[in-house]
């Protein structure tokens, strides 16, 4: 079976969240299950591509509006991570480095789906299944059915969809209608969502089977997805809710380079205490005091405005018995609380503003607790890792958090989990760490009980294998 993976975002090529986790991972554990799995992203001159060989497999051009555009269809020559890689180069659209953000974003994913189209289009292949992640390719399903130009070669071709983040719509207005191919005017109506084009909307209406990273995100888009709860509400049952799974290659803190111990899932305690003194020397921390980290994109959906304060309120409470290490970028503001806490807590508190793979690596491996007070959170990588590295969570019961987390409360739990997403819950939950650090027998039994649950993708790839099976055997 043919499956490409078309999005935004694929690790290590282009990362700015947990979506490039996935899209990364996953078609390397189907294509190790017996699946030929291909990834398709828009070229990023980034450093993943200018360090690897790639051939041009295609040639062509497409229309965008009354605008000619030449593509290029670049693959990666060895294969180097476990699938085929392709990459849809337009100059003068899809030649840059950074992944969002630039203002003609629309343009920029529109003709990434219309060059995909085209190319397999034009080409002898007829792939099993199309799948796609989040709205940026989320017009897929809707122009392979109603657009002329696609709908007899597609007719076979299923479609997924996944949802990463059901927050983000990408929709825009009618003024850029004339960037799609002639479409079957009786259908248009299945673009629209409230007076726009929506891309997720369209999507959910069109696709064969949409997925969401959890099961209880699934249900959560039904009551709590940006505007889009109705449709989702009607269109429940092509919907279904698959955990993600972490790639135990990169994620192996038993192997990983970036980390300055191994850390052995039977004896995790000497591991620990090893990367916990490297990385508080490198923050000029005690490594004596309980260490609670966050990794994170600073937003609200992280509940990343709550931090300031809960941060504040707790290194006062505890004073001096309790470290605190924050890593992420995202909303100024916030950024700005949170550096300013340098200055007032320079003994237990450091902020790391920026991206860094690495560190977020030796974050995971020498905390003591990982902190994810998400308002919206549909599986969450972050507390996969820290599992997978001895590290107790400490999570808001929403979406994928409450599927893989359980509180040390409860009968086999291993983490510490918490209600609401507000400063006492916080806060709270930081006093039941504090605690639970100084009972180290209990600790080192709750490491050891984290470090043995599977979180691999071994059985999610095959849940998604299962699900395109399920549609390629519809006649
Ligand atoms: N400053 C920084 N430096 C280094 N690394 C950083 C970093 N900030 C974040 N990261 C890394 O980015 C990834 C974040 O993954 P998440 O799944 O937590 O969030 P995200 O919201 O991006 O993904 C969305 O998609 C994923 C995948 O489906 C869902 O799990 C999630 O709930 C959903 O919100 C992790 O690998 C983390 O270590």
């Amino acid at each position: 079976m043919k499956v490409y993976h078309l999005a935004a975002e694929c690790y290590p090529v282009a990362k700015v969240g947990g979506l490039a986790d996935v899209v990364g991972a996953l078609p390397k554990y189907q294509t190790e299950a017996g699946l030929q799995a291909a990834v398709v992203l828009p070229f990023y001159n980034r450093k993943f591509v200018q360090e690897n060989e790639f051939d041009v497999v295609f040639e062509a051009s497409t229309l965008l509006g009354k605008k000619r555009y030449e593509f290029e269809i670049w693959k990666e020559r060895a294969d180097t991570l476990g699938f085929e890689l392709y990459l849809i180069y337009v100059p003068g659209l899809l030649d840059r480095q950074e992944v969002y953000m630039y203002p003609d974003e629309r343009e920029q994913f529109i003709i990434f789906q219309l060059a995909f189209l085209d190319w397999i289009n034009w080409s002898q292949q007829r792939p099993d299944v199309i799948h796609c992640h989040d709205h940026h390719v989320g017009l897929i399903p809707f122009l392979m059915k109603h657009s002329a130009l696609y709908s007899k070669k597609y007719a076979k071709t299923k479609t997924v969809f996944t949802i990463h983040n059901g927050q983000y719509h990408g929709a825009f207005n009618y003024d850029k209608f004339d960037y799609l191919p002639e479409v079957d005017m009786n259908f248009a109506g299945l673009l629209d969502w409230q007076g726009a084009i929506n891309p997720l909307a369209c999507a959910i209406k069109c696709v064969d089977k949409y997925t969401a990273v959890s099961p209880s995100y699934l249900e959560e888009l039904t009551h709590s997805s940006n505007g889009l709860e109705y449709l989702f509400w009607l269109e429940h049952a092509k919907g279904k809710g698959i955990i993600n799974g972490i790639d135990t290659e990169v994620w192996n803190p038993f192997t990983d380079p970036m980390i300055k111990a191994k850390i052995y899932a039977k004896k995790p305690e000497s591991g620990k205490l090893a990367n916990k003194k490297a990385l508080c020397e490198r923050f000029g921390l005690s490594a004596d005091q309980p260490l609670i980290a966050f990794i994170g994109r600073l937003v609200g959906e992280k509940g990343a405005d709550l931090l300031p304060e809960a941060f504040s309120r707790s290194l006062q409470k505890h004073a001096g018995k309790v470290n605190i290490i924050m890593l992420g970028a995202g909303d100024k503001e916030t950024e700005t609380a949170l550096t300013k806490l340098n200055e007032i807590y320079p003994d237990n508190y450091k902020t790391y503003i920026g991206y860094n793979e690495e560190l977020a690596h030796q974050i995971y491996a020498g905390s003591d607790f990982l902190l994810m007070p998400s308002r919206v959170e549909p599986c969450g990588l972050n507390q996969l890792y820290s599992l997978r590295y001895g590290t107790l969570p400490i999570v808001r019961r929403t979406g994928g958090l409450i599927d893989t987390v359980t509180d040390f409360g409860d009968p086999n739990g291993y983490g510490i989990c918490f209600n609401n997403s507000s400063v006492n819950d916080i806060c709270y939950s930081i006093d039941r760490a504090v605690t639970l650090y100084k009972n180290t027998e209990q600790l080192d039994l709750l490491r050891k009980r984290m470090m043995a649950l599977d979180f691999s993708w071994t059985k999610s790839a095959k849940e998604y294998i299962m699900l395109y099976e399920s549609l390629t055997s519809i006649i």
